[in-house]
């Protein structure tokens, strides 16, 4: 029996490309999304449509997933990945950069859910997978807009799981301890970005993505009838 339609967003690098080849390898057809479309094309995965789409755009967002469902069919799941991670502190932070956080964490995961929600509650059935962090569950120094964004998509995704938990539509919240990804790289503060490599450093090492897309696939392969509702998983020398 041919498997059913999952859509990444973010896929282009990190926990989303490693997640887009877990998934391709189980068989998955896919759609992937991100700004840069080279990068997702040159993944070269089969049964797989790449579009550049910008999470903060719905429309763009809503006509690749009708796009990818022509081809593959209904959307089992979602997997709301893309972020982005500007550390700093309130008194200096220029508002541009939480806004864009706000904007892609929290607005592009709700733009996300909206594109598939509707028709998951008439089939009675799907995932939608939230990618949150350990700092959507605690704070950390120079997070305070991040960790807003990512406790907002712990509680959009609690919230959530339990509106549609009747309709048979399963929500996981994913929350990543440091992952050795391109994330910091979009902080502005050198010194700041210098400081949290010396903690990865410390603590031995990040997780890879590849673990992270392990937890995710095996979630979703849950039967039906079975809800991981969250996942935190980070390094084992990760202390706090
Ligand atoms: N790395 C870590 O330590 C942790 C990461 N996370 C979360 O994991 C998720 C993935 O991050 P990670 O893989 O680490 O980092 P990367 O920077 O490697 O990946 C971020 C992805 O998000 C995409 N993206 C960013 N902005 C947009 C946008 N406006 N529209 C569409 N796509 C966008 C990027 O694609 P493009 O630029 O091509 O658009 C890229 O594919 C994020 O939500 C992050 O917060 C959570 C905990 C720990
Ligand atoms: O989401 C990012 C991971 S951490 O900085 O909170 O560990």
């Amino acid at each position: 029996m041919n498997k059913p339609l999952v859509v990444i967003t973010g896929a282009s690098s990190g926990i989303g490309a490693a997640t887009a080849k877990h998934f391709n390898n189980a068989g998955f057809p896919l759609l992937l999304l991100a700004r840069r479309i080279e990068q997702l094309e040159g993944m070269n995965l089969e049964n797989t449509l790449c579009r550049q789409v910008d999470v903060t755009n719905p429309e763009a967002l809503q006509a690749a997933i009708t796009e990818a469902e022509a081809i593959y069919g209904a959307t089992d799941a979602i997997i709301n990945n893309a972020g982005c991670m500007l550390l700093g502190q309130l008194h200096d932070q220029a508002p541009s950069e939480w806004q864009q956080m706000f904007a892609v964490n929290v607005q592009g995961v709700l733009h996300g859910i909206g594109a598939v929600l509707p028709a998951m509650k008439q089939r009675k059935a799907g995932t939608i997978i939230n990618i949150s962090s350990i700092a959507g569950r605690k704070t950390f120094p120079n997070h305070a807009a991040y960790c807003g964004t990512k406790f907002a998509v712990h509680a959009m995704s609690e919230n959530l799981r339990e509106e549609v938990a009747n309709d048979g539509v399963r929500v996981v919240t994913i929350a990543p301890g440091a992952v050795e990804t391109e994330l910091l790289s979009h902080t502005t503060c050198d010194e700041i970005k210098q400081g949290y490599s010396e903690w990865k450093e410390e603590m031995g090492g990040a997780i890879q993505a590849d673990d992270v897309a392990a937890a995710i696939l095996y979630a979703y392969q849950q039967p039906q009838n079975v809800c991981i509702r969250e996942i935190v998983i980070a390094a084992t020398r990760q202390e706090p």
